[in-house]
């Protein structure tokens, strides 16, 4: 069982996102977090400490800010595939169909094995909250004890997650892949039963519906984890619209559907609970429906230009009101860090201004770190709980650490890439941490109040 947690307050400067184009920055305040891991209150000057009298605050443990640094939330990962993770890099120039039958279903099949699944399981789990990753939406595999093994393991290290089983009963070699739609069904209720008995509230982790893609699933298989997804009333997640002759597939396996969009909503999976990856080819028409479906889209730019998918069009899909959040999509991304999503994500939309003309399709910084936070809580659901710093909310935050030249003598790898001369605003201090940093500035990270890493030199 988890530390009981002491009363603490944070002191220093906290940034977060305020709306999609505009960053709170308060360059010196406080925020007290309580037994429960909440925000019980935030002040945004030190001055007189005027913190709740006679609750015991005065006791309580300080965390302060040593350097040019801040607290910022921590980030959302609303898609990454964690069986996928020894594969980080390793894409060559593949596209998504024969990437899936070179590099990703042999791996995948290999969780079979459970000293396996321990062994990268615990891996991407230390690694992603490493890079201040708070809350991710995991794809497992077909295998019931490693999916567990792997919401165990979200469990124990403090992580907040999505798990999902996939299923797969279609286009994929005979040694991965569901055996029939019960079967999926039956293995799909046995990872939902292990998360009740593990986490009976999903206070931390969530069991989530996890169709692969409609390729890979028969129209039974769709639908029986559509209706899962309504009996149960857990999240789902899949993929859509990623890479053209994915398109195409569904187009011929799915004739009497007017689109791949309606595919999934004709199964009952188009909901305001469905997670959607990628998004990058559907028509205005598909928009609309996901749009009045009420369901999240998760942008994966790294992975988008990695399996040469395409760029999705991200100014258009918010203007029309779609709820976006970042996603790494390891493997087809190489990386397992938010923080270089969100750089790929600027790069990306510069891009697409490029290609079609239109300026402002070019995202700021503040908005690309409002995808990684915010935009990810509604994807998940949780806006209510995480993405920001307001009372009430769980405390899932990062300490970011910035060296300042002139500091030490010499170069500081230890301080991390980032490098401050003094003279920058706050509005570019965020845009070096989001162009220059790395993990390497990510001192500490809590996920509700409870400290689930830090580097090491960190004193809590
Ligand atoms: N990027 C990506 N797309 C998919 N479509 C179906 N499966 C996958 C996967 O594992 N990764
Ligand atoms: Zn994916």
């Amino acid at each position: 069982m988890a530390q009981p947690l002491e009363k603490t307050i944070y002191i220093g400067p906290f940034v977060h996102c305020e709306s999609l184009a505009e960053l709170d920055v308060c360059p010196n305040g406080m925020i007290g977090v309580n037994e429960e891991g909440k925000i019980a209150f935030i002040l945004r000057s030190i001055k007189g400490r005027r913190f709740p009298n006679g609750e015991g605050w005065e006791e309580a443990k300080i965390v302060r800010i040593q350097d040019h640094g801040f607290f910022f939330p921590g980030f959302i990962d609303t898609h990454i595939h964690a069986p996928q993770y020894p594969n980080a890099g390793v894409f060559g120039k593949s596209t998504l169909l024969d990437w899936l039958n070179t590099y990703t279903y042999p791996m995948e099949s290999s969780f079979s094995n459970l000293e396996q699944a321990a062994r990268i399981y615990n891996r991407v789990v230390a690694r992603t909250l490493s890079h201040g990753t708070t809350t991710a939406c995991y794809y497992a595999t077909v295998h019931v004890p490693a999916t567990n093994l792997l919401a165990d393991i979200c469990q124990s290290r403090g992580q907040r997650a999505f798990v999902g089983r996939v299923c797969m009963n279609r286009m994929s070699p005979d040694y991965y892949r569901d055996e029939s739609v019960e079967s999926a069904v039956r293995d799909t209720k046995a990872c939902i039963e292990h998360v009740k008995q593990i986490d009976p509230l999903f206070d931390l982790v969530t069991p989530i519906i996890t169709p692969r893609f409609a390729p890979s699933c028969t129209p039974e298989a769709l639908s029986a984890m559509g209706r899962l997804h309504h009996e149960e009333q857990v999240p789902a997640q899949t993929h859509i619209s990623e890479n053209k002759a994915e398109c195409e597939l569904v187009a011929k396996t799915f004739p009497s559907h007017k689109s791949y969009a309606h595919v999934y909503d004709s199964a009952g999976l188009l909901t305001p609970r469905m997670i959607l990856a990628h998004a990058i080819h559907l028509s205005p028409e598909e928009r609309t429906l996901i749009k009045n479906r009420d369901a999240k889209i998760s942008h994966c730019p790294a992975s988008n230009t990695a399996l040469t998918s395409g760029t999705a069009p991200v100014r258009d899909m918010l203007n029309e009101g779609l709820t976006i959040g970042l996603g790494t999509d390891v493997s087809g991304g190489y990386t397992s860090s938010i923080l270089s999503e969100t750089r790929e994500a600027l790069f990306v939309s510069r891009h697409v201004a490029y290609n079609t003309g239109k300026d402002e399709a070019k995202l700021s910084v503040e908005e690309a770190l409002y995808l990684a936070t915010r935009g990810g809580a509604k994807v998940v659901g949780l806006e209510n709980r995480i993405g920001g710093f307001e009372v009430g909310m769980d405390w899932d935050a990062q300490m970011v650490g910035l060296a300042g030249v002139g500091d030490t003598i010499g170069i500081d790898q230890s301080a991390g890439p980032v490098e401050i001369f003094g003279q920058e605003s706050w509005e570019e201090k965020m845009a070096k941490w989001v162009y220059t940093g790395d993990d390497r500035n990510t001192t500490a990270v809590w996920v509700k109040g409870r400290l689930v890493h830090s580097r090491e030199g960190f004193k809590p």
